[in-house]
């Protein structure tokens, strides 16, 4: 592929060639891409965006992975990865700018280490902050979304935009139109001055909510959105006696009916046959199909 040696001209670092996804991943499942990229600043992004828009070349963004179901069969195109975006700026006492690969957890690190309070709620989010703005992360009610100022974004069409608060409407698991595709950069969030003992308290608040769920083994999180406050995917998969149901090396968690678990060797098919027989069981006994959280990469998924 001649254009390959030509964006790695563009991108300034050498590109991983036939990079093992499951190396990236936090199910550890999934094939090789093509390449992958980790852009060191936002600076070189457009380039390679506009690059990859000319050459019509396939590609997904990559945050800290644990959201994501990557097929067997790898994926053919460019992977770029916001490892490297981790620039911080303090903008005054309760003012940051973080670029989108900061992790959730570093965030929290900070708030707490500057007494801020507004973040807690996010305690045992796994990820960076671009992949808790596109899903928008959080716990009942309380999600990533509330501590934004503005967000600084790619679209589509490589301009870069700065959407405000307002212009972005938060919902369970959705932040319109943050979602679209656009590459996140940047965000600036706000925080409210507190004191430690108050901001450990709602740190172990939030804690709690997230005891019923398995502490060990290779997961992604919740595989299946909740359809509304009354039905709850873990709840519907439990009660339809989903627990422990096993295809391959990837199984149901006993602790939680809607993490599933690498049990080491799992492949994206033993994941994905699940999956579907969950699916199927909670759709013949309840009457309804229950919708992914996790998002799929590479194909075909049938
Ligand atoms: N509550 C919990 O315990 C858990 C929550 N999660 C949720 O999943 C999120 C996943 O985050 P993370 O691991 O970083 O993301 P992932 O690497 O899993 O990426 C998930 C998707 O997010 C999009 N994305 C990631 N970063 C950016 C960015 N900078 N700009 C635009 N799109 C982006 C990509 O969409 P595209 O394919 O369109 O390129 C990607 O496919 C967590 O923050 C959390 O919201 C996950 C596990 C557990
Ligand atoms: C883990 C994730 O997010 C989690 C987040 O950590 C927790 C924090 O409380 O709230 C959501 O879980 P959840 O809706 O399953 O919350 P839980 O409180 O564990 O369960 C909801 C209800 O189902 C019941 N339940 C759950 C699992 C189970 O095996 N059996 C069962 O009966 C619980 O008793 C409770 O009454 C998020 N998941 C979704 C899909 O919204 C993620 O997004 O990856």
């Amino acid at each position: 592929m001649l254009w390959l040696s030509e964006l790695e001209d563009i991108a300034k670092n050498k590109l991983k060639l036939n990079e093992d996804l499951k190396n990236h991943t936090s199910w550890k499942i999934g094939g090789k891409a093509t390449a992958i990229i980790e852009p060191q600043c936002v600076e070189v992004l457009l380039p390679i965006l506009d690059f990859i828009a000319k050459n019509s070349i396939p590609y997904f963004i990559l945050g800290g992975g644990t959201n994501l179901l990557v097929h067997d069969s790898g994926f053919d195109g460019i992977v770029i990865s916001t490892k490297k975006l981790k620039k911080i700026d303090k903008i005054s006492d309760t003012i940051f700018v973080f670029e989108a690969g900061v992790l959730v957890a570093d965030i929290l690190k900070i708030t707490l280490c500057n007494g801020l309070s507004g973040w807690e709620h996010m305690v045992g989010i796994p990820g960076t902050l671009g992949g808790a703005l596109v899903g928008n992360a959080g716990v009942n009610g309380y999600s990533a979304g509330n501590s934004v100022v503005w967000v600084e974004r790619i679209e589509k069409n490589l301009s870069v935009k700065k959407l405000i608060d307002k212009d972005i409407k938060w919902a369970y698991r959705e932040s319109i139109p943050l979602n679209d595709g656009s590459f996140i950069t940047k965000a600036c969030l706000k925080f409210t001055k507190s004191n430690k003992s108050t901001i450990t308290e709602n740190i172990n608040f939030f804690k709690l909510k997230r005891s019923s769920q398995p502490k060990h083994g290779y997961s992604a999180g919740s595989v299946f959105k909740n359809a509304n406050n009354r039905e709850f995917a873990g709840f519907l998969l439990d009660k339809y006696g989903c627990k422990g149901l096993c295809c391959g090396n990837a199984r149901i968690s006993v602790d939680h009916a809607n993490f599933i678990l690498n049990d080491g060797n799992a492949s994206s098919r033993d994941v994905w046959n699940l999956i579907q027989q969950c699916r199927n069981i909670v759709l013949y006994r309840h009457g309804k199909w229950l919708d992914l959280e996790v998002k799929l990469i590479g194909e075909p998924w049938t």
